[in-house]
């Protein structure tokens, strides 16, 4: 999910910005450097520079050049899990002593998200320092030849500008898009490259098959540099060993971290596929400490090297990213009127967000929300090993107290599983909703119904933590939605693609909400004969489905919501964002 790159029209923006308001203005200047998405359109924002000529340049502008190698870099690219891996990471490294800087892609809430010092968000007295300092900085040198750079180009001149700034030990560096021609492949000479699960993603750009996939993200290997990835498949294997022969790299191929050796702890980010996340990760903070002569400190304990250091464990059972396989207890029903006990009358409401987005994701998504809405049925009492405490905190500050009185009432429920999704049209909804229903329903989890949302980011806007949510997009063309209401529908009942759906019924009422009973009723075993598409619904804006799946709970208290949002890691950030409010 990176930002793409095309023709910009900077627009004039304040040398000095004004002291009020400055980080909107900020955000301002930040998105003027976005340009819409265009299918299969290549881009270029011009100039007599190539794109990595051009990154050079700029951090030559900020005297960023020479300083980057010390910054003792490990690089990850990858298909799925660069994120996690990265943030598995930096977080092994600092429980290990280190001061460390992160930089991941994309943000869910607010644009401060990719750059972590120290594992904390950088704040934003000290963001908005480097972000000016860069931006006046290009925009004194900016001119036909050399356009201001591209948002992702620009994010990550800052993100080395903050790291060097900082004094950081190490900066774990997440690739962008591929790894040849990515912002980040300036890094000339890292202490550690990885390679996380490759898969189809980004074919428009990278190629339509694995191996030329494998190839873009081999691009990141530098000479006699060491290089770990995972298991891949065969075709990608291949293509990456040649590039590591070629190069003098030696690569290693890591298995999936073994559970035994985490002596009982929990990864802190859940779904098998962390496994395989973490297993990496390991592989890159062993390999940096000895490249970088600690590693010896760290393990003299265990000579034989059999059992992880404790900072390792706990880097492994704390490092945290949001919106990936995060579940979110959402309290504000019962926070609403809880001030005596009696007051817990509502049902529950949980929040199962992924931002799962390609055909593997889909299906490791669809095993994780399986698998923990059926631990749960398991639970006898309501408090869940797999509800994030701090998101409930989160949610719900200040009733926390409240709250944990609401969770010894606990009857049985009525459990619905929702599906709220939307992707990006560049994805093929045709392979990932099958993809998500199938492997659903082979560990017997079946959705009773799935409501179709725009997301309320916008492409063309940075936002922030406290930019204003739009409460009504009424007017936005849903057709997108009503095609993904057709596929769906057709892919739980087993519809042949070619039969027509008739979408065209809506609710009646404002912003067209469905009747509370609609997700009360099962209504799966209805076929959609006579053109009521049963399952289902398309409902104009984000922030009235989470106060109508609010108001449903509230109305009755024996129903249970486990509601599945995916599809999109801007509609896991807007949800998110909702939720906290
Ligand atoms: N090893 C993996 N194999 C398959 N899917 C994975 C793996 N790790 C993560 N995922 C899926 O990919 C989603 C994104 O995870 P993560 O942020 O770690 O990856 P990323 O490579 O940074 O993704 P992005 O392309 O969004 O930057 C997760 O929510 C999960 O659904
Ligand atoms: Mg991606
Ligand atoms: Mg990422």
């Amino acid at each position: 999910m990176e930002e793409t790159e095309s023709n910009v029209a900077v627009k004039d923006f304040l040398q000095d910005p004004p002291l009020s308001n400055s980080y909107e203005t900020a955000m301002e200047a930040l998105s003027s450097l976005i340009t819409r998405p265009k299918r299969g359109i290549q881009s270029s924002i011009g100039g007599k520079y190539g794109k990595l000529d051009r990154m050079h340049v700029y951090l030559k502008i900020l005297d960023l050049e020479e300083q980057i190698t010390g910054l003792r870099i490990i690089h990850v690219a990858g298909t799925k899990g660069k994120g996690s891996t990265c943030t598995f990471s930096e977080a092994i490294l600092r429980e290990c002593g280190f001061r460390t800087g992160l930089f991941t892609s994309p943000h869910l809430i607010d644009v401060r998200e990719r750059f972590r010092v120290d594992g904390l968000e950088i704040s934003e007295d000290k963001f908005l320092l480097y972000f000016w300092d860069c931006w006046n900085r290009l925009k004194e040198h900016a001119n036909e030849d050399l356009p201001m750079p591209p948002l992702f180009q620009f994010l990550t001149v800052l993100a080395f500008k903050i790291f060097v700034s900082e004094q950081v030990d190490v900066a774990v560096i997440e690739v962008g898009l591929g790894g040849t021609n990515d912002s980040t492949n300036v890094i000339k000479e890292p202490v550690v490259c990885g390679i996380t699960s490759l898969g189809m993603d980004h074919t428009e750009t990278l190629g339509d098959t694995i191996g030329k996939i494998a190839s873009h993200k081999a691009g990141i290997f530098k000479p006699r540099i060491p290089a770990f990835t995972v298991p891949q498949p065969s075709e990608a294997m291949d293509v990456l060993n040649e590039r590591a022969h070629e190069l003098a790299v030696p690569l290693k191929v890591v298995q999936p971290l073994d559970q035994r050796h985490l002596k009982g702890l929990k990864l802190s980010l859940s779904g098998d596929h962390q496994f395989t996340n973490a297993g990496l990760a390991v592989s890159l903070c062993k390999s940096w400490l000895q490249m970088t002569g600690n590693w010896e400190k760290l393990s003299q304990n265990d000579k034989q090297g059999v059992n992880l250091p404790e900072a390792f464990l706990r880097g492994l059972a704390t490092a945290h990213l949001s919106g990936r396989a995060q579940v979110v207890y959402d309290s504000s029903a019962k926070c609403y009127n809880s001030s005596t006990a009696a007051g817990n009358s509502s049902g529950d409401l949980i929040f199962y967000l992924d931002g799962a987005h390609s055909p593997e994701s889909m299906e490791v998504c669809a095993e994780w929300f399986s698998s923990a809405v059926q631990e749960r049925k398991q639970l006898p009492k309501f408090v869940s090993s797999s509800i994030d405490v701090e998101s409930k905190k989160e949610v719900c500050e200040n009733s926390y107290v409240q709250y944990e009185r609401c969770t010894t009432q606990e009857s049985n429920k009525i459990s619905k599983k929702i599906l709220l999704f939307n992707c990006m049209e560049v994805r093929d909804p045709h392979v990932l909703l099958p993809r998500l229903v199938n492997t659903c329903a082979s560990s017997g989890t079946y959705f009773s119904k799935a409501i179709f949302v725009p997301s309320m980011s916008t492409y063309n806007k940075v936002t922030s933590g406290t930019s204003s949510i739009p409460s009504h997009i009424s007017s936005r063309d849903l057709s997108w939605q009503f095609s993904l209401q057709r596929l769906w529908e057709k892919t739980i009942h087993g519809i042949e693609p070619n039969v027509e759906l008739d979408t065209s019924s809506k609710f009646e009422g404002a912003e067209n909400l469905p009747p509370h009973e609609f997700l009360y009723k099962d209504a799966s075993h209805c076929k959609p004969a006579d053109g009521n598409l049963t399952c289902s619904t398309v409902i104009s804006s984000l922030p009235s489905t989470i106060k109508w799946l609010r108001d449903c709970v509230r109305e009755n208290p024996t129903l249970r919501l486990q509601v599945l949002v995916t599809g999109s890691l801007h509609l896991v950030g807007d949800v998110l964002k909702l939720l906290k409010r």
